[in-house]
């Protein structure tokens, strides 16, 4: 499996406002390269917290993109992941529609009438106690078939998959806005490391719109 973080982040680091509010940080060349790379992936990753915030469908948004998976016999649109502990994805959430598949990772501490109702909707993989293991979701969506997986927030699973030594490559779009606030969700959020920081190696600069895409290799740890 490779695992590509792709996020926007502020020129102050921040994935949208304290209040979580979904903002547009990239310009318009930034989101069709962010369609190319969901065209390019078998699935796209988000943490509840981000469908709770954003209500994203995650799907693949140019006619040409869906038609070319077409053509190479895939599904239209790559398979959609939520990381959700206790089953809070509601159950009209964009991300459960037919548009294409999707996988709900679980603990086992997730309720039985939470289990139920997404069930009607998506795969369950169920994996830790009160938490999700990313380790094992992760072993469980590659035991399905999905290699190329795209990961696009927020900021709490980004930083547990980095914890967890699951990341390849991180996708940053810097763009020129200022969102400030001490509660706004980062890049990585989480607990936080003291030591062992994962460190990366720079591998592209691009100038896109009036920002800058970074590209990293995360070292092996
Ligand atoms: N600018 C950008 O590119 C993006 C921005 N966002 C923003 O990020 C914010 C949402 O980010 P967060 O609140 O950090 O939520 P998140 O999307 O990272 O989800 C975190 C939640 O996932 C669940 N979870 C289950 N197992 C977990 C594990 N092992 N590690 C971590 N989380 C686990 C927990 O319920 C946790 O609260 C929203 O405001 C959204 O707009 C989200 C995606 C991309
Ligand atoms: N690449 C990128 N740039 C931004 O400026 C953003 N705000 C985001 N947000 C992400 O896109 C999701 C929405 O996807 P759909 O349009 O609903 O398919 C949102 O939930 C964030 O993950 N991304």
């Amino acid at each position: 499996m490779h695992v590509v973080v792709n996020a926007a982040m502020s020129a102050d680091g921040k994935l949208s406002s304290h209040r979580r509010e979904q903002i547009a940080i990239s310009g318009e060349a930034d989101f069709e390269r962010v369609d190319r790379l969901r065209a390019a992936s078998d699935a796209v990753v988000v943490g509840v917290g981000t469908v709770l915030a954003d209500d994203p469908h995650l799907t693949v948004k140019g006619d040409d993109l869906r038609d070319q998976r077409r053509a190479d016999g895939r599904s239209t649109n790559p398979a959609r992941v939520v990381v959700d502990s206790s089953g809070r994805t509601p159950a009209d959430a964009a991300i459960l529609d037919d548009a294409a598949a999707t996988y709900v990772c679980l603990s086992e501490a997730a309720p039985v009438d939470r289990r139920m109702t997404l069930a009607d909707h998506a795969e369950l993989v169920t994996a830790g106690e009160e938490r999700v293991d990313l380790l094992r979701a992760f072993a469980a969506l590659q035991d399905a078939g999905l290699e190329r997986v795209m990961v696009e927030g927020g900021g709490e699973l980004i930083f547990s998959l980095f914890e967890a030594g699951l990341v390849d490559e991180l996708r940053v779009f810097v763009g020129p806005k200022i969102i400030g606030g001490r509660d706004a969700p980062t890049l990585a959020d989480g607990e936080g490391f003291l030591a062992e920081f994962p460190t990366l190696e720079l591998e592209e600069v691009d100038r896109l719109d009036d920002g800058v895409l970074l590209t990293w290799a995360v070292d092996e740890r």
